[in-house]
């Protein structure tokens, strides 16, 4: 798997970071699904300089002009609930890319332990195309590899992408294990620890909250 940790160096995305992260600025519900938003517009710019390009004519009113441009083979995949904005930004870029949304969700079994369960599950076929997986947490990395065990139904990648706002050591390990080697992932930034219930510390709380607010 090839790592990019998207704030090894300053840009103005750490200012979007930075306020995901604040306990104040993150109450405002609008601002925080639109700096989520904002990240997976970066990330998509970022990424979209490792797709394959095939060049094109492109006829202006005065002549004509080759182009490389991205090929049109993007199957951009996120996980509900908190998925959902960064879906936006990476689409806002990928905008004919074909859509897939699957639900996953922590279940607790105590305190401390959780199994994800995996419902609504929406795909079109893989087979041969680049797949962006999207969540913005990354805390154990359980989600991740259960969504892509799902997926695997659909067909096989050619590559696959991962996209995400903050990490944690452990769970970039763990998917490490766990995905092919055709795997990026393209995080914005990463945390040292978890805390016992699975939350990444410092992070920024509950992205699904934080986007949607508290559910039962
Ligand atoms: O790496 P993991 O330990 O699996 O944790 C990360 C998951 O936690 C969050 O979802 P959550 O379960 O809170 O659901 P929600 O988006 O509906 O709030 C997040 O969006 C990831 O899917
Ligand atoms: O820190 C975390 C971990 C999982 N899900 C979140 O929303 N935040
Ligand atoms: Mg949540």
């Amino acid at each position: 798997m090839t790592i990019n940790i998207l704030d090894s160096k300053n840009s103005i995305l750490n200012k979007f970071i930075a306020e995901i992260r604040s306990e104040t600025i993150q109450k405002d519900m609008m601002r925080f699904r639109r700096n989520i938003e904002r990240i997976g517009e970066i990330i998509a710019y970022e990424l979209s300089q490792k797709l394959a390009y095939s060049s094109e004519a492109v006829k202006t009113p005065l002549g004509t002009k080759i182009i490389p441009l991205p090929k049109k083979d993007v199957v951009l995949c996120s996980i509900l609930r908190a998925g959902l904005p960064l879906h936006t930004g990476l689409l806002n870029y990928f905008d004919d890319a074909e859509n897939a949304f699957i639900s996953a969700y922590r279940k607790h079994t105590s305190e401390t332990e959780f199994e994800i369960i995996v419902e609504y599950f929406a795909s079109p076929s893989l087979d041969d195309k680049t797949l962006i997986l999207a969540d913005p947490m990354l805390a154990t990395g359980q989600s991740l590899v259960s969504v892509y065990e799902g997926l695997k139904k659909h067909g096989t990648p050619k590559e696959i992408h991962l996209a995400c706002v903050i990490g944690s050591k452990e769970g970039i390990e763990y998917i490490q294990k766990h995905f092919p080697e055709n795997t990026t992932l393209w995080i914005a930034t990463v945390d040292a620890t978890l805390n016992n219930k699975g939350y990444i510390v410092p992070g920024l709380g509950d992205a699904g909250d934080l986007c949607f607010g508290s559910k039962l």
